[in-house]
């Protein structure tokens, strides 16, 4: 995986982006430390570097389509998808697509989930990139892959903010053939 900080504007390092990111212990559970970006989001200037760099490497992989994971990740993929001048289709949460979806179950670092996709044409033969706010097990991640290969893209990529270097979303992509990008690691410990 490339870390970002190439591509951060020399006043937004690493370690800036990841002092905007609030940490909440033991949350939704025992055990997890939840990376909140909401605070990151409330920061103009960080969100915009955060953009600037999520678009900066966007450019140099020759996409032409966007798919944004249910909710966080449409936060950023809306702001790539102006920005690029992409198509930009919604990989949401089970239940909230209205026409015919194909579904992916998966498993995530707190519980199991289903997300879904519209049975649409605008991923056929395209470079697709997957765009999330964090990578952990990478359940999530790959489900969302697995509906752009079903949907006959030709090739999909994996952009977040945060990947959790412990745990092995980041190693199951690359063993996957997925190209990822991610602005900061977090370890537990942090
Ligand atoms: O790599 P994984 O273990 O799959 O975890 C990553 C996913 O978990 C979080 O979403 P969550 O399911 O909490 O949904 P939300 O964005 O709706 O809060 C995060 O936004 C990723 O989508
Ligand atoms: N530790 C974590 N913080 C925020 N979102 C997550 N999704 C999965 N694990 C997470």
């Amino acid at each position: 995986m490339r870390v970002g900080s190439f591509f951060l504007e020399a006043s937004m390092t690493e370690e800036a982006i990841k002092s905007n990111i609030r940490t909440i212990r033991d949350w939704p559970k025992p055990g997890i430390n939840f990376r909140d970006v909401t605070t990151l989001f409330e920061n103009a200037d960080c969100f915009r570097a955060v953009i600037k760099s999520l678009v900066g490497w966007a450019r140099e992989r020759d996409l032409n389509c966007l798919a944004g994971i249910d909710a966080r990740g449409f936060v950023l993929a809306g702001a790539l998808a102006y920005e690029l001048g992409l198509p930009l289709v919604l990989v949401r949460k089970k239940g909230k697509l209205p026409a015919e979806t194909l579904s992916e179950n998966y498993t995530l670092e707190y519980g199991q989930a289903t997300i879904e996709v519209h049975n649409t044409d605008t991923i056929r033969g395209q470079r697709v990139l997957v765009i999330d706010d964090l990578l952990a097990t990478g359940g999530t991640a790959l489900a969302a892959i697995r509906l752009m290969r079903r949907l006959g893209a030709e090739r999909v990529d994996f952009a977040a903010i945060i990947n959790l270097s412990e745990l092995p979303g980041q190693q199951l992509l690359h063993e996957d053939g997925i190209h990822t990008f991610a602005l900061c690691n977090f370890n537990e410990s942090e």
